[in-house]
C-alpha cells in the first residue's frame, strides 16, 4: 500500500535559488494493491513531481510517503517492489546496450543464484506475457525497436521483478492508438495480479479506462478525488468541470491557458479544504454549497 500524507514539494528557483515555487502542496492519497488510481491535471500541475517523490528520485520538502508502512527511498530493495515507467521509453534504455542486457542486469542485481537456462525461460515467459516475440526483440538495440515495444520491454522487466507498485507517468502518450490500448490492457492484467498503479496522465479518456479512483490536481493541490465514475460523471469542483470540458487545452502550461474556472472565487485562487461530499468523493471547495 502506497500512502502519501500532507506531501509538499518546494523548489528553489531564480538565479541564486532565492525564490521558491510550491509544486506540490499538502497532497494526501493512497494506492492499494490491485488498484489503479489516475492522477490528472494540466501541464505543470505537479503530477510528475509527485511520481518522482514516490520513486525516491526527488526529496520531499514536508509530509511523508510510505510504501507498506516504510518511507520511500532509493536502493535495490525498494526498487524490487516499486518501479516507474515514463513517457519516453527511449530515455529508459542505454542506447549502446542490446535489450538482453536489460534483463541480464535484473538477474545480476536481484536473482544472481537463478541458473542461466531458468532465467532465460523466465525472460521468455515475461516477454510473451507482454506479447513480444523474444526472437524479435532480444539482440536488438533500443533504436531498432519501436516505442511500443520498448514500453512493453519495461513492463516485462517489471513482471520479472514482480513489483507491487508501478508509477506509470504518461506512458501511453508517445504510442499510437492501437499500441496504447495494448499497453493499457497489459496494465489491466497486471492489476488483476495485485499490482497497484499510479497512472499519471493528461488524457482523461484513457485515465478512466483503468482507474477505480481519480485524483484531480490543480497547481499542486488536490481539488477533487474519488471513484472515477463519480468524479467524471458528477464532478463537483468547478475546476474539474472545466477540465473535463477543456480536454484539448490540457497540454498548455498555466500561463498560456485561458482561465479554467467558472466563478470569481476560483478564478482568484480560492479553494477549500478537502471535504467528503459523498461516499469516498472528496472536493476542495469552500463555496460548494453556494454555487451549486
Ligand atoms: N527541478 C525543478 N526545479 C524547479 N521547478 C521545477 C522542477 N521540476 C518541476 N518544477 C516545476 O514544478 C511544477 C510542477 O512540475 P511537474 O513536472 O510536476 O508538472 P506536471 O503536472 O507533471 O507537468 P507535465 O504534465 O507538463 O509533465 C512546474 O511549475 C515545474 O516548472
Amino acid at each position: 500500500m502506497l500512502r502519501l500524507d500532507d506531501v509538499t514539494k518546494r523548489f528553489r528557483i531564480g538565479a541564486l535559488g532565492g525564490r521558491s515555487l510550491t509544486a506540490v502542496s499538502d497532497v494526501s492519497f493512497e494506492v492499494a494493491p490491485g488498484e489503479v488510481v489516475s492522477l490528472i491535471g494540466e501541464s505543470g500541475s505537479g503530477k510528475s513531481t509527485i511520481g518522482r517523490m514516490i520513486l525516491g528520485l526527488q526529496p520531499i520538502t514536508s509530509g511523508t510517503i510510505t510504501f507498506d508502512g516504510r518511507p520511500v527511498r532509493q536502493g535495490k530493495e525498494f526498487y524490487r517492489g516499486v518501479q516507474g515507467i515514463f513517457q519516453d521509453p527511449f530515455s529508459s534504455f542505454n542506447p549502446v546496450f542490446k535489450a538482453d542486457r536489460v534483463f541480464a542486469m535484473v538477474k545480476d542485481a536481484y536473482f544472481p543464484s537463478v541458473p542461466g537456462p531458468e532465467w532465460a525461460a523466465r525472460v521468455e515467459d515475461a516477454l510473451r506475457d507482454v506479447r513480444l516475440n523474444p526472437g524479435q526483440v532480444l539482440g536488438k538495440y533500443p533504436h531498432q525497436l519501436s516505442g511500443g515495444q520498448l514500453q512493453r520491454l519495461l513492463i516485462a522487466r517489471a513482471l520479472l521483478l514482480e513489483i507491487r507498485l508501478l508509477v506509470a507517468d504518461e506512458i501511453t502518450s508517445m504510442l499510437d492508438a492501437s499500441t496504447r490500448i495494448e499497453v493499457l490492457n497489459l496494465l489491466a492484467e497486471l492489476k488483476s495480479r495485485g499490482l497497484g498503479v499510479l497512472y499519471i496522465t493528461h488524457d482523461l479518456s484513457l485515465g478512466t479506462y483503468l482507474a477505480e479512483r481519480t485524483i484531480v490536481l490543480r497547481r499542486g493541490s488536490v481539488v477533487e478525488m474519488g471513484p472515477t465514475g463519480q468524479v467524471f460523471g458528477g464532478p463537483l469542483h468547478p475546476y474539474t468541470r472545466e477540465l473535463l470540458a477543456a480536454v484539448p487545452r490540457l497540454h498548455q502550461p498555466w500561463d498560456d491557458a485561458t482561465p479554467v474556472d467558472t466563478c470569481a472565487y476560483h478564478l482568484n485562487g480560492g479553494t477549500g479544504v478537502l471535504a467528503e461530499a459523498g461516499s469516498g468523493h472528496f472536493v476542495a471547495c469552500a463555496r460548494l454549497s453556494t454555487c451549486q
